[in-house]
């Protein structure tokens, strides 16, 4: 199993590559490539860890190098928020690197599954996939926008409100990866029942958890370390996929027929990616208004993604 990481020198980039040391299956090799000079260092500093996973570090000139036969690339390369701004402020830097990774994965590992966690992911996906079609080798059972941390948030708060067992709590979540396009399904937990009054203050902590982390780290950045958890997380769901154990998780797919081009949705992994796009369920009230009220905002941010590739 190859995996790269594009973006390795990074916040997200250095956590995450360090619970990939550890955590893939022995005999993988993990790829690590930055613009930033240190990824060389920091790849020597993880292949010190005594795991059987082999790391390589490519600086700037070599991405094709780093992304030669990967099965598994991960993308949190490019700029993260800070206070006062939205995600969507952070299109006009990221949608350039994006697309410019993209093309690095058409000519070098055009098979391989892609997990995008550049801002803001709402149209950072629909650039992949654009850039995949105009190369002909588009597949969208292969490009998914990682909203992994969303699930994992609102797998904390749940606990922490209801005092149970993280480990037991599940969330699904559904929708985008910004503001009010996140929805999680509160009235699908198991075995727990909300209030209104929890609903309505639990599903916009979750909705702007992100901004919690900008604000607290003030101007230091955005999340880095739940988020290389998240993704690490995500990114073992799709290794587990392809060595054929069937796996289900959540992530932000094209979906023909559904809310919206793109939708985080369950989605059974496999051998190929997406194996199965499963249904998310019957919504509360509550969650269908804040489903319809959010969708023209995902719509205008995925068509913003298409556009940046066919208006070329
Ligand atoms: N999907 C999510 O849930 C989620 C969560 C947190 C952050 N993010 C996003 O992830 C991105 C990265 O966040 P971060 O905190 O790690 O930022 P960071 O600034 O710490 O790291 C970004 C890295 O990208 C590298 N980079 C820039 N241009 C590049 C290019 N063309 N090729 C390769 N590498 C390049 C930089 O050198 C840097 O090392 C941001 O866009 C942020 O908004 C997404
Ligand atoms: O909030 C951000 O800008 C980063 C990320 O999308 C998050 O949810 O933490």
């Amino acid at each position: 199993m190859k995996v790269a990481v594009l973006g390795a020198a990074g916040g997200i980039g250095q956590a995450l590559s360090l619970l990939l040391k550890t955590q893939l299956p022995a005999g993988s090799e993990l790829s690590l490539y930055d613009v930033a000079p240190v990824v060389p260092g920091v790849a020597v500093d993880l292949s010190h860890i005594p795991t059987a996973v082999k790391v390589e570090g490519f600086g700037a000139d070599d991405l094709d190098a780093a992304l030669a036969g990967c099965d598994i690339v991960l993308i949190p390369a490019g700029m993260p928020r800070k206070p006062g701004m939205d995600r969507a402020d952070l299109f006009a830097v990221n949608a350039g690197i994006i697309k410019t990774l993209a093309e690095g994965i058409v000519r070098n590992c055009p098979k391989a599954l892609v997990g995008v966690i550049t801002n803001p992911v709402n149209g950072t996906v629909p650039i992949v996939a654009e850039v995949f079609k105009k190369a002909g080798t588009y597949d969208k059972n292969r490009v998914f926008g990682v909203t992994s941390l969303d699930v994992l948030r609102s797998e904390t708060f749940v606990a922490e409100l209801k005092g149970l067992n993280v480990a037991e709590v599940k969330v699904p979540v559904i929708g985008g990866h910004s503001g009010t396009t996140i929805l999680p399904l509160l009235s699908q937990v198991e075995g727990v029942s909300f209030s209104e009054e929890e609903v309505a203050s639990l599903t916009p902590r979750i909705q702007n958890a992100g901004t919690e982390v900008v604000n607290a780290k003030a101007g230091g950045g955005s999340a880095t370390l739940s988020m290389g958890a998240a993704a690490a997380r995500f990114c073992m769901s799709l290794v587990k996929g392809l060595q054929g154990e069937e796996v289900v998780d959540y992530a932000y797919v094209e979906v023909e027929g559904g809310d919206a081009a793109y939708f985080a949705h369950p989605v059974r992994l496999g051998k190929n990616g997406v194996e199965e796009i499963l249904p998310y369920g019957e919504l509360s009230a509550f969650e269908q208004k804040a489903k319809d009220d959010m969708l023209a905002t995902l719509n205008k941010d995925i068509q913003e993604g298409v556009d940046f590739i066919n208006a070329q």
